[in-house]
């Protein structure tokens, strides 16, 4: 049996998965969400491990196997979310600073008026932002008592949630992450694959707090007997948006998956080349293996699933986000009408943080069907957006999209996505491809299974191919693009709002 840790956004899951891959058992907690201030979220990083260990052993226990059972453990997580702790008690010395907190925006903006945005685009792949963990981890040195010094004095260890869990897990015993977390920083060096000295000084981020980088297929030490009884080896450790990249075995490059969740995720293998894009994407590690880095181009699409959301809690025109798709069927197309929910402005490729929603193309004739038919178009095309961005920068076509999330249960939307985009749209059987990429990598680590054998693993559910005319394509595509753009800068206009 392979052990996936799963410590996510809004919950710790564990599950254990047997010599095919298919799931014996699980468990999962949620977390709270701490939102302090506006534009503030903290998590526990107590709260992180007590729930990640307690669902580890309920998954164990459900199996009704021992723990000796277990190969090996794989872990994945939440990316960027960033903590410091005490080396001598492992106390975190401040909560968890989220992904999604915005409290370093100005730090970002210094930076980018001290000129380092090129630099750091260069050696890390990332644009500058306060989703990255430096500015995070500058952030609790700066403004908890003492932790500067403490930290040049070496009493203090820093990192993101997977570093926390390992060392938890191996009792203190090793400090280290893996690649594609260190490369979610924006202190690490994607061709020299080290922490980089010269963005360590300009971030002021002393290089004794940060962990050790290892390959995301590896050796991470061994639980330790204390949590499961027995001592069992961490061999996997890979970013949650990796992981599901893994875990869809879109191990060609060319080869990309989407998740459709709150927003969108879209991750494409672009194998052992570091990328670079020109259309504000960015460039990650998909994973590291034996000697070798694969790399991933990276685009999110900020208001996906939010915008099904919106539909219910906004509109009141659908009473849960899985009606969206008989709603939609109601009518046979949308009619003309485009959505672009731009509520917090535009992300890849269009980056602008004045663009604001519009629903364009109302007639006397226009329902609520209309409404929610666009509103699920929308996530194709933005999906599209950052794909077409990939494939440019990649200079390759996409060789088929694999899916997973909360929205892919929508047929109707599956299906527009295949429309849109002009290729083939593969939904998977197994929900869970995060946690399934994190045993398959730890797995093959440990030789339970080979390269060959990982592509059986991940079954197709359905595939949707596309059925619209290439002319209707490009023709429904044009007309949201001309939407899009009268929707930019809405919010640099006076009086607008
Ligand atoms: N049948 C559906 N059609 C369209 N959207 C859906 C459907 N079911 C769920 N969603 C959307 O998917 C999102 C939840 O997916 P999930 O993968 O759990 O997200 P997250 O991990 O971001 O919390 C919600 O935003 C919801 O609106
Ligand atoms: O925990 P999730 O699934 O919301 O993913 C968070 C991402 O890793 C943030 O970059």
């Amino acid at each position: 049996m392979i052990l996936s840790l799963d410590q996510g956004t809004t919950s710790s899951r564990a599950i254990l998965f047997d010599q095919e891959a298919g799931m014996i058992s699980q468990g999962q907690y949620e977390i709270r969400q701490s939102f302090p201030y506006p534009g503030w979220v903290e998590h526990d990083p107590e709260q992180i491990w007590e729930t990640q260990l307690a669902a580890a052993r309920d998954a164990i226990q459900a199996s009704g196997q021992p723990a000796a059972a277990i190969t090996a453990i794989g872990i994945t997580n939440q990316r960027e979310t960033a903590l410091i702790w005490e080396k001598a008690t492992g106390q975190p010395i401040y909560p968890a600073i989220v992904w999604q907190d915005r409290r370093t925006a100005q730090q970002c903006e210094e930076l980018k008026n001290r000129g380092l945005a090129p630099l750091i685009a260069r050696k890390t792949g990332l644009v500058v932002d306060a989703y990255f963990s430096a500015t995070k981890l500058a952030w609790i040195l700066d403004h908890v008592d003492g932790a500067r010094e403490r930290a040049e004095r070496g009493e203090l260890l820093g990192g993101t949630i997977d570093s926390w869990l390992i060392w938890k897990l191996t009792g203190g015993e090793v400090h280290a992450t893996d690649v594609t977390n260190a490369s979610r920083t924006m202190l690490f060096n994607l061709h020299d694959r080290e922490w980089d000295a010269q963005l360590m000084e300009a971030l002021r981020i002393p290089r004794c707090i940060l962990p050790e980088v290892r390959m995301s297929g590896g050796e991470f030490g061994f639980a330790e007997s204390c949590w499961f009884g027995t001592e069992i080896p961490i061999r996997s450790v890979l970013g949650d948006q990796q992981a599901a990249l893994f875990g869809h075995t879109c191990l060609e490059a060319g080869s990309a998956k989407n998740t459709y969740g709150t927003g969108c995720f879209i991750l494409m293998n672009t194998g052992t080349e570091a990328v670079t894009s020109s259309h504000g994407l960015l460039t990650t590690v998909a994973w590291g293996m034996g000697e070798e880095l694969y790399y991933a181009l990276e685009g999110s699409v900020f208001v996906a699933g939010a915008a099904v959301q919106w539909l219910q809690e906004g509109l009141g025109v659908i009473s849960a986000p899985a009606g969206s798709e008989d709603k939609a069927r109601e009518v046979e197309d949308s009619d003309g009408v485009v959505v672009v929910p731009a509520f917090t402005g535009l992300g890849a490729p269009y980056w602008d943080m004045y663009a604001r929603g519009a629903v364009f193309g109302l007639t006397r004739g226009t329902t609520s069907g209309h409404l929610v038919r666009a509103t699920l178009e929308s996530l194709a095309f933005q999906s599209r957006d950052v794909i077409g961005a990939m494939e440019k920068d990649a200079g390759m076509p996409l060789t088929g999209l694999r899916v997973d999330g909360g929205a892919v249960r929508n047929d109707l939307l599956m299906q527009f996505q295949a429309d849109i985009l002009g290729s083939e749209v593969t939904r998977t059987a197994y929900a869970e491809t995060t946690a399934l990429g994190a045993a398959l990598l730890a797995g093959l680590t440990s030789g339970v299974w080979s390269r060959e054998q990982l592509e059986r693993f991940n079954k197709a559910e359905k595939v949707f191919s596309p059925l619209m005319e290439p002319e209707e394509r490009e023709r429904r595509y044009h007309a949201w693009q001309d939407a899009v753009s009268r929707t930019m800068g809405w919010e640099k206009h006076e009086g607008h709002r």
